[in-house]
């Protein structure tokens, strides 16, 4: 036996292992995940905390610094989102680019753990129920959007996105034939210095927020 084989009954290495098809190292994942789900807590808080007059003109503020952002892209198809928790309720924005010819897509969970699907949404189309409670349109097949407006629980100095936890936006883009561009949205307070990046981050490629565009931090 040469002196690099294992002998038998020697430890086994644990310490990298597979989150979703990527190696990571244990302790970090562990350490990255609970700091996650504890900014997401807070996140949750600051926004339920909101008056409903605040929340009002911080989105009507978003959707102003949105629509120059969007007018400057040259799209036909854009996914949004039907509001939950307490997230910006784009609605407005989703009737007006309707009305202005842009098919508008909202994001299905079909089966957990899954790439997202994107179905039709117009005013006054029929909704249901799905996963989490959340409205999706009835029916309609699938389409792929060009531009993908993502709601932020967070967002990072290098526009890593902090949502839900479910890793659905990440997984969906990963599988896309060709990406989106990404725009994450959400209120000031989002505003992270790091999310700890774990391989299967995408960041966006844009962040507005009511107050404004972000730039991308260098050096950070
Ligand atoms: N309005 C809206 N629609 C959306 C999304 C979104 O972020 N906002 N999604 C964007 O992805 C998808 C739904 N994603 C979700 C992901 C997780 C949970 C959820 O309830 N998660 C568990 C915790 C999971 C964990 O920490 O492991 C929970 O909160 O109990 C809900 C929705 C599709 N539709
Ligand atoms: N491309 C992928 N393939 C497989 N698993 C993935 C992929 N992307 C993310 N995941 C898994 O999803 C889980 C949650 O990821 P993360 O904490 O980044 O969610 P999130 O971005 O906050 O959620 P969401 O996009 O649903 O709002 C992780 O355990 C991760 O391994």
């Amino acid at each position: 036996m040469s002196q690099d084989d294992d002998l038998p009954g020697d430890p086994v290495c644990y310490a990298d292992m597979l989150v979703g098809g990527f190696v990571v190292d244990q302790e970090t994942f562990r350490d990255v995940s609970r700091f996650r789900k504890s900014e997401r807590s807070r996140l949750y808080e600051k926004r339920k905390g909101l008056t409903s007059t605040e929340r009002a003109v911080k989105t009507a503020a978003l959707i102003d610094q949105l629509r120059p952002v969007l007018e400057a892209i040259d799209y036909q198809r854009i996914s949004l989102y039907w509001p939950i928790r307490g997230e910006p309720d784009l609605r407005p924005l989703m009737t007006e680019l309707c009305n202005s010819g842009r098919t508008v897509l909202l994001p299905v969970v079909l089966e957990k753990q899954t790439p997202l699907v994107f179905r039709p949404w117009q005013p006054g189309c029929k909704m249901v129920r799905g996963l989490w409670n959340i409205p999706v349109p009835e029916e309609g097949s699938s389409q792929v959007p060009e531009v993908v407006i993502a709601p932020l629980v967070g967002v990072d100095a290098h526009f890593y996105r902090l949502g839900n936890g479910g890793g659905y936006y990440d997984r969906t883009l990963a599988s896309l034939p060709a990406k989106p561009l990404t725009i994450g949205i959400g209120f000031a307070f989002c505003s992270l210095n790091s999310i700890f990046p774990m391989p299967w981050d995408v960041p966006m490629d844009k962040v507005v927020l009511d107050t404004g565009p972000l730039e991308v931090e260098q050096g950070k």
